[in-house]
């Protein structure tokens, strides 16, 4: 089982094309680093491969089939400011169950509060929004989690809870996870595989395309 991406080209409209064939794969139980300096696509390939936009050409194959345009969508994205990925307005137990109703287990292994269920987001510090952000991308149906800048506003405890809790469930449920980040010592540590953006026009680098 893989997120394999082959082939990718997109640009924005009027800019230059940001990637010309990107090539990519994603075993799925594994943890991959996507990096590379600022501006170079990194966010853009993850809302490409979580749906979020869509490429010019190419294609998405998740376990096989194409990326679905609608409706379930087993790759989710976690952004890096969770205030602006829920809405303020309702609470937190809403905020959930606009994806799903996760088990009490799994909000306990996310690290979430029974009494933050009845708060509304402002009440919550961004380490705990992020917590929620995580529960609310873990579907039974999730496959791949695309993960931006996720820890890159939190303290030092904080970033490695929130990293423990979600590689521990990306293991034990055999997800696959890209981890976009600047931090490079973040990624030694919890990556199997790093990828430069720039690198993955090239079949003969770091992203082998094995099928
Ligand atoms: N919505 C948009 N419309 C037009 N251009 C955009 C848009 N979003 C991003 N870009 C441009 O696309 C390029 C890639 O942006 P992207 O955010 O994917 O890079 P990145 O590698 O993730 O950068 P960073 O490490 O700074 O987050 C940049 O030049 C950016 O200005």
């Amino acid at each position: 089982m893989a997120l394999i991406v082959r082939d990718l080209t997109f640009a924005y409209p009027g800019g230059e094309p940001l990637y010309k064939a990107a090539n990519l794969r994603i075993e799925s139980g594994t943890v991959v680093g996507l990096t590379g300096p600022s501006g170079t696509g990194k966010s853009t390939l993850g809302a490409l491969i979580a749906g979020d936009l869509r490429p010019r050409s190419g294609e998405i194959l998740v376990d096989g089939l194409p990326l679905p345009r609608r409706g379930f969508r087993p790759v989710q994205l976690i952004h890096q400011h969770p205030e602006h990925a829920v809405n303020p307005r309702w609470r937190m137990r809403s905020v959930l169950g606009e994806s799903h109703r996760p088990s009490p287990e799994t909000l306990e292994r996310v690290g979430i509060r029974r009494e933050w269920l009845d708060r509304w987001p402002e009440e919550l510090s961004g380490g705990e929004l992020q917590r929620f952000c995580i529960a609310r991308a873990l579907r039974a149906d999730t496959r791949y989690i695309v993960a931006d800048e996720m820890t890159t506003m939190f303290d030092a405890i904080t970033q490695a809870q929130i990293w423990h809790m979600l590689i521990d469930i990306v293991r034990d449920r055999e997800l696959g996870l890209l981890v976009i980040s600047h931090e490079q010592a973040l990624l030694d540590r919890i990556c199997d595989e790093q990828l430069p953006v720039d690198r993955l026009q090239n079949p003969h680098t770091l992203s082998p395309e094995k099928s």
